[in-house]
Order: structure tokens, then sequence, then C-alpha cells
């Protein structure tokens, strides 16, 4: 099919003083707008993050304008290309479909607690202001067993809710051990890396189990339920693909939802806000409140108040923090990989 630029062109962004783009393009995809169009638009940025998290330091995203908004695309740097294009197909939905309705104006969110030295809890747990769950990485590797009781400690003294998360870090023993050693927590988020050690772990330990990794990293992100390995899905938008995939995969699942973030920008983050918006039932608290963990983000974060946050759209403002020349050419060729994905699914 070709587009024409102009009004028949169903992916023509009008520019900032309202022309039409003069391009011709190709696409065979109907739900996918050209590569050349959503590069059109795309800004990379750079942003420091206040903490580390899972490694991170600098938060790179590429983030881009549609017709019905903004979309992010920021896989993590070693996610490879196939995973990648499922979170550009979640940028794409953001910014040319726009969110599915909502249901409630103000998301619960938890407080996120990077697996950082005990007497750092309370700085952390200051940027939370009325959460009344907190989720606590563990099993951080170079760290032990007692560093994770220690800050669940510190954190159960200011907010006693408290979840917790491995990110798959621990054998079945292991796990058992540590989750007696934390005590009483909400649940268990991916105490191990497979669905068969997440129902091992869960049929001996008395906390239900979250299943993270083990739905947005599988080939089929229904098994873990299928396997009764889990109590509740967390899921994530980007990863999955974007909001309707995570709609639809909360009413195939039949668990219980949390929806957490990704490390997302505000941009990304106005995707994950509107997805657990669109929920029909949500009976947690979920991870959005990560915004807080960014130095500077490409908006206004969302900042929970009094233990939530509301969806609204988000406009980036007009100076960013830009990322290099060469990480931005890295950034535009990944995303030409992760289209030519797109475009045989
Ligand atoms: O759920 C939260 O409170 C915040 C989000 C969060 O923990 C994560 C975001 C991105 C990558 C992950 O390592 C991590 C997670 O594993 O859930
Ligand atoms: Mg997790």
């Amino acid at each position: 099919m070709v587009y024409q630029p102009g009004a028949n062109n169903p992916f023509a962004i009008p520019s900032k003083h309202g022309e039409m783009p003069t391009f011709v393009v190709r696409s065979s995809k109907p739900q996918l707008p050209p590569v050349d169009v959503i590069l059109e638009h795309a800004q990379v940025v750079a942003l420091p993050m206040r903490t580390r998290f899972r490694g991170i330091t600098i938060r790179e995203a590429m983030i881009f304008r549609g017709l019905k908004g903004w979309g992010e695309f920021a896989p993590f740097v070693e996610y490879d290309d196939v995973e990648a294009a499922n979170w550009l197909a979640a940028g794409v939905e953001a910014a040319w479909q726009g969110p599915p309705p909502a249901v409630r104006d103000t998301v619960p969110v938890n407080a996120t607690v990077p697996a950082v030295p005990a007497d750092q809890v309370g700085e952390i747990l200051a940027r939370f202001p009325g959460a009344t769950t907190a989720k606590v990485k563990v099993a951080e590797p170079g760290q032990s067993l007692d560093d994770d009781v220690q800050r669940v400690a510190a954190v159960r003294e200011v907010i006693p809710t408290v979840r917790i998360d491995a990110n798959g870090a621990w054998d079945v023993p292991t796990a058992i051990e540590a989750i007696a050693a934390i005590g009483d927590v909400e649940y268990v988020e991916q105490p191990c890396a497979t669905i068969k050690e997440l129902a091992a772990v869960r049929r001996v330990v008395g906390v239900p189990i979250a299943a993270d990794e083990s739905i947005r990293k599988a080939e089929d992100p229904l098994l873990v339920a299928q396997a009764d390995a889990a109590d509740i899905a967390v899921l994530k938008v980007a990863p999955l693909g974007g909001m309707r995939k995570v709609l639809a995969l909360n009413t195939a699942l039949k668990l219980d939802v949390v929806i957490s973030s990704a490390l997302d920008t505000a941009v990304g983050m106005a995707a994950s806000v509107s997805a657990a918006a669109a929920l029909p039932m949500l009976d947690h608290a979920c991870g959005l409140g990560t915004g807080v963990l960014f130095e500077r983000d490409v908006a206004p974060s969302f900042v929970p108040r009094h233990g939530s946050v509301r969806p609204r759209l988000i406009q980036p403002d007009d100076e960013l923090p830009l990322a290099s020349p060469e990480r931005t050419a890295w950034w535009e060729d990944r995303l030409r990989r992760c289209h030519a994905i797109l475009m045989t699914r």
C-alpha cells in the first residue's frame, strides 16, 4: 500500500505548525506506521537516575510523537530485537491509538525500594508520600540474605505492607530459606527463574507468589497460570506489547493483576497508568511510582500523591536531555530492526 501525504494518510502527523508532511511511504501493516514516519518525530533521551536501579544509572529511551500523542521505545539495552519489538508495538499503540477507556481516575501505587543499604531506606520512602505498600528488591548479586532482611525491616518500620522481588535469583531451597527469614510479606515476586521452581516454592511457603519474568519473557504468557505457579500476575505494558495486550492478558490469566513500570519515562508511564486505569478490577497497588527514581524525566513525572497516581496524557518538555549522536544512531538502528520484525508478525 502506498500512503500519500495529506488527509488520506492514516499515519501522517501534522507538524507543530499544522502542515502535512511531504513524504510518500510504503507499509503493508495497517496498524504499524512506516518506520520513517516514526523516526521523523523521534528523540533519544538519556535520563540520570537518582538511585541506581537494576544496575542502571542513566536510562536511555526513544520517544516519538504520533497522531494520538507520544509513545516510548525503551527496551533495556541487553534485550534482543525479538523481545525489544514488543516495546515498539507498545510505543506505537500509545502514539497512534491512544489509551483504552478508563474505569478509575486514580491508581494506587507502591513505593519501590531498590537494593540499597538499610540506612538509605528512609530517604527512598520519602519520595512516595502516602504509599501503604512497598516493593523491596532482594537477592541483588553481591549482597547477602542479611542485607535483604535488614532492608525489609527498615521498610516495615515505615510501611508495614511489604512485597519483595527477587527477579528469579534464588533456587528453590534458597527461596524457601530467604522467605522464612524475611518474614511476613504481601507476596514474593519471581523468587526463582522457572515456572517449575515457582510452583515448587508456592507449594511449600505460605505466602502468595507473583510472576513477572515468567509472564513477560515467556513464549506463552499463560503457562504460569496453567501450571498453578502463581497467585498474582505482574504485567508490564511495554514488554508485553501494549495496553490492550495487557488488558487481554488480564482477562485470559484469571489471576490478580499488578501493573508495574518497566522503568518507564513519563511517556511510557502514561501508557502503564492508563492500562491500570482501564483494568476492570484492581485489588493491589501498582508499581507505577518509579518516576521518582529519575533525577530528570522527559516531562513532569507521575509523582504519587496520597499513595496514588492519576492517568493523564504527556507533552514532553521542549528542552530534553538528549543522548549523544552515537547513542541516538544506535537506537535508530535498533528501532528499524524491531520495526522489520513487527512487519513480519
Ligand atoms: O514494580 C515496581 O515497584 C517498580 C518496577 C520494577 O520493579 C521493575 C521495573 C523494571 C525492571 C525490573 O527489574 C523491575 C521488576 O522486576 O519488577
Ligand atoms: Mg519484577
